[in-house]
Parts: C-alpha cells; sequence; structure tokens
C-alpha cells in the first residue's frame, strides 16, 4: 500500500475546488490511455462540495461521463430520492447536470428494493464482481479514483471505529447501529477500498485534525479506519489548513499551495 501524499488547501472551499480539477484531470488522463474510467463517490459535507465544483467548472466537459463508471463507498439505507441519501444528494450536485450512461451509475439500493440491507449489500458485491477483470486480481474492479470523506472519529465510508464491518473480508456489508444516523448504512470495506489504484481522502474543519494524525500516523485500522484508507498505487490527504492543523513535523511530504 501506498504512503500517503498530503495537500493543504487554504480553506474549505479552496479545497472542494481543487479536488475538483483534480478529479477531472485525473479522469481525462485515464480516459485518454485507457478508453474508460471509475469512480467512487462518497456523501459528506467535502464531498458533495466537490461534485457541485465539478459541475460549476467548464472543464467537466472535458470528461467523457458516458464512459465513466460510477460507484459509491457507502450509502445511506433509505428509500431512493430520500435526501439523506448519498446518491441523492451527489445526483442534485453533479449525476444530474452531466451526461452519464445510467447503466453505469452503479447504486446501493434502499429498502424499496424489497431488498433487506444484508441483500443490498450481497446484490452490490455481485455487482461490482461482474465488474471485475482478470487483471483487478479480486472481487472488485481497480478503481482509478475513490474518494473518501473522514468523520471526526475517522471513519471512511460507513466503517466505524471497533465495529464488525472492519474485521470483514467480503468486499460490501451492512452497516447497522452506524454512531452518524441514520443507522442502517452499505459499505465497501478496507478490502475493496485497498483495491483501489487511487486513493483521495478529503477532509475540511479543525474537528477532523486529530483524526488527519492518527490516519497519517502508524494507527491500526479498526480503531482508525482511515489509516486503511490506502490506494495501491496512490494515497493522497487532500485537507484544509484546519484539518492539517496536528500533522505532526517531518511526516512527508506536505505541499501547500
Ligand atoms: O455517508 C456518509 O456520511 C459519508 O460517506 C461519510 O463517510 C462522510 O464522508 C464523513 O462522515 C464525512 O462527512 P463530513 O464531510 O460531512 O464531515
Amino acid at each position: 500500500m501506498s504512503v500517503p501524499g498530503i495537500v493543504v488547501h487554504r480553506d474549505a472551499d479552496v479545497l472542494a475546488k481543487a479536488v475538483a480539477a483534480r478529479i477531472i484531470t485525473r479522469l481525462v488522463d485515464v480516459q485518454s490511455a485507457k478508453g474508460s474510467a471509475s469512480i467512487v463517490l462518497t456523501g459528506g459535507t467535502v464531498g458533495i462540495a466537490t461534485l457541485a465544483a465539478i459541475a460549476a467548472t467548464p472543464a467537466r466537459d472535458a470528461v467523457d461521463w458516458r464512459r465513466l463508471d460510477i460507484w459509491w463507498g457507502d450509502e445511506r439505507f433509505l428509500p431512493d430520492g430520500d435526501k439523506e441519501r448519498n446518491e441523492t444528494g451527489a445526483r442534485a450536485a453533479l449525476l444530474d447536470h452531466v451526461d452519464v450512461d445510467p447503466a453505469r451509475v452503479h447504486v446501493m439500493r434502499g429498502p424499496d428494493s424489497g431488498m433487506t440491507a444484508e441483500e443490498s449489500a450481497d446484490a452490490y458485491a455481485a455487482e461490482l464482481r461482474a465488474a471485475a477483470r482478470p487483471e483487478d486480481h479480486g472481487p472488485v474492479p481497480s478503481f482509478d479514483v475513490m474518494l473518501l470523506g473522514m468523520g471526526p472519529d475517522s471513519h471512511v465510508a460507513s466503517l466505524f471505529p471497533g465495529m464488525p464491518a472492519l474485521y470483514d473480508t467480503r468486499p460490501v456489508v451492512a452497516v447497522h447501529g452506524s454512531p452518524k444516523p441514520p443507522p442502517t448504512r452499505i459499505s465497501l470495506t478496507l478490502p475493496a477500498i485497498q483495491a483501489s489504484r487511487e486513493v483521495w481522502v478529503v477532509a475540511a474543519g479543525e474537528e477532523k485534525s486529530g483524526a488527519v494524525r492518527l490516519a497519517l500516523s502508524e494507527s491500526g485500522p479498526v480503531q482508525v479506519p482511515a489509516a486503511g484508507a490506502r490506494g495501491r498505487g496512490r494515497t493522497l490527504f487532500l485537507l484544509d489548513r484546519a484539518a492539517a492543523g496536528k500533522i505532526p513535523p517531518g511526516l512527508g511530504r506536505i505541499a501547500s499551495p
């Protein structure tokens, strides 16, 4: 797994815009090289603000949205269209404004599907397995970009410290009793996250600074899930100054444009 690079931006607004530009560039590069690309979206304030920043920039048209596979790292187990669903936020911020191929927007289904949370997780795992190719060497595709927001407790996706999902070797699990409402969620697990070519953890605000410090230290991923958020090729922590405020000196290269 890759050692995290750290990039610090002035504030949450500049961070979202900078991550948006970075996503567009990454997707254009990958599509130029491979013809198609894949991205895993996240919920949360910065995650959704980043999608809105993509929608707001003319450079978004450089991405071939028809040749992009869109996945989610986690989802709240709520009915389609519920305003608390990460999918709802992503569609309002970006997906409804670009020409995505509906067949390549892979949502984690809620209770209106008639499935339980466990069945929905299994269905998503089957969708991931169907999209995996031999060169991925596993049950999930090698995602080109895995975006992850991070909570003040260092959770990523819906992997909360000490909870059973962190011990699970399956790629997708149902989460019950989430400390962050709503209580029932669907989440990729760390093995699925670590299959990504690149993992980008995005965080803003002083309340995340302790979690950032732990996530960049030699912490164990069960107690510090963000410490397990590592890509096979590259890991980036994309932060604002407030979230970066407790990073110990000498912890690798910190770019502060
Ligand atoms: O479903 C969710 O809630 C998100 O996927 C979650 O992992 C989020 O990204 C973090 O909690 C950070 O959220 P904030 O950026 O709003 O603090």
